[in-house]
């Protein structure tokens, strides 16, 4: 990537201060008492955790994780083999190109919000196939089989993708339940969603940007599944709007952590106890950036709703009408594959007017 095209010039409200503001506030969450504990054991003896996870999810939606218990040779390996996929020439990394067709594999043209992002990605499905809605169109019952590409050229990519997008599965579960036990709710009360799950892994490289002040890696957005899993390396880049000031924050790299954000969909089960934060990627002139989100997200046909149980324990109304995860999920990546000229669908288009 050369010169910065019009295509990735954000508006000026949009574009990124040259201040950086690099946060306390982000809390970081030690999970090592979840390796002492057993499929069994009492619930009550996670209290301590469980609150923290409460309160982080209040205050920002987004918190980092340690002691996590991913193995670090897995994250290690994927990370190298990301690298040399990327540093490829544009020509093989096209083999595995993303097209309307599949939305799978290699893409340099990804838009937020209608402008461009400067970045390149590798997306691929956790389960495959992995079954989705073939069109937007409400009124079209007919489903896909999403299957993943893989570079044949780079024979030990699959394999470091694969293991690694397990190991953090099971991270993801295990905070899914500490996030339901935090909302007052059984512990296992969200897994059912997820039996067929469309959660999918992806792979950023972002190249140092000439403009780092007009452009943006990822423009501001929030997360439209249940939870983000993210690695990024000790470059720095993310930055995170915190709620009750509308300041940007720039979330610290920690090593071999991973950050954890409230995705739209916990969002709506919580009725809005818990808010997704938005969130960018500012480049700079002189580093390229790696991360690499795992998008847990929920199986295509789950309606999503503000939990009927938990709606009753705030005595509260519903916030959101319900919507299909899968129509949604479509939605968004057939708009994402090009610029429209309308606004993305968001969840506050199911929002209530109460
Ligand atoms: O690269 C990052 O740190 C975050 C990327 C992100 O927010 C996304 O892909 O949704
Ligand atoms: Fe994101």
């Amino acid at each position: 990537m050369g010169e910065v095209d019009a295509a990735f010039i954000q508006d000026i409200e949009h574009r990124p201060q040259l201040l950086v503001v690099e946060a306390e506030g982000i809390p970081v969450i030690d999970l090592s008492v979840l390796n002492s504990f057993q499929e069994g054991d009492d619930p009550r003896g996670l209290a301590g955790l469980v609150a923290e996870i409460g309160d982080a999810c209040k205050d920002w939606g987004f918190f980092q994780v340690i002691n996590h218990g991913v193995p670090s040779d897995l994250r290690l390996r994927v990370e190298t083999v990301a690298k040399k996929f990327f540093a490829l020439p544009l020509e093989e990394k096209y083999k595995v190109r993303r097209d309307e067709e599949n939305p799978l594999g290699y893409y340099d043209t990804e838009h937020t919000k209608n402008v461009r992002d400067w970045k390149e990605v590798f997306d691929f499905m956790l389960e495959d196939p992995t079954v989705i809605p073939a069109s937007h169109k409400p009124d079209d019952q007919q489903l896909n089989e999403l299957r993943n590409q893989w570079p044949d050229y780079l024979p030990e990519f699959r394999g470091a993708c694969e293991e690694y997008a397990r190991g953090v599965e099971k991270l993801a579960f295990q905070l899914l339940e500490l996030i339901s036990l935090s909302l007052g709710l059984p512990g296992k009360r969200l897994n059912g969603f997820f039996k067929d799950q469309t959660s999918f892994v992806r792979l950023n490289h972002y190249p140092p940007c000439p403009s780092p002040e007009l452009a943006l890696g990822v423009g501001r957005h929030k997360d439209a599944g249940a939870l983000t899993v993210l690695a990024q390396d000790d470059v720095g880049g993310l930055d995170v709007k915190h709620k009750t000031d509308g300041e940007w924050v720039r979330v610290k790299p920690i090593p071999d952590s991973y950050i954890i954000n409230v995705g739209d969909i916990i969002q709506v089960w919580s009725n809005d106890t818990y808010e997704s934060a938005e969130h960018r990627v500012r480049v700079n002139r002189e580093r390229e950036r790696f991360s690499i989100p795992f998008f847990f997200n929920p199986s295509h046909y789950v309606t999503v709703k503000p939990l009927e149980e938990l709606v009753i324990m705030q005595n509260k109304s519903p916030k959101y009408e319900e919507y299909n995860w899968g129509k949604f999920f479509t939605t968004r990546k057939l708009s994402n594959f090009k610029k429209l000229e309308v606004e993305n669908i968001q969840i506050y288009h199911f929002k209530k007017d109460i």
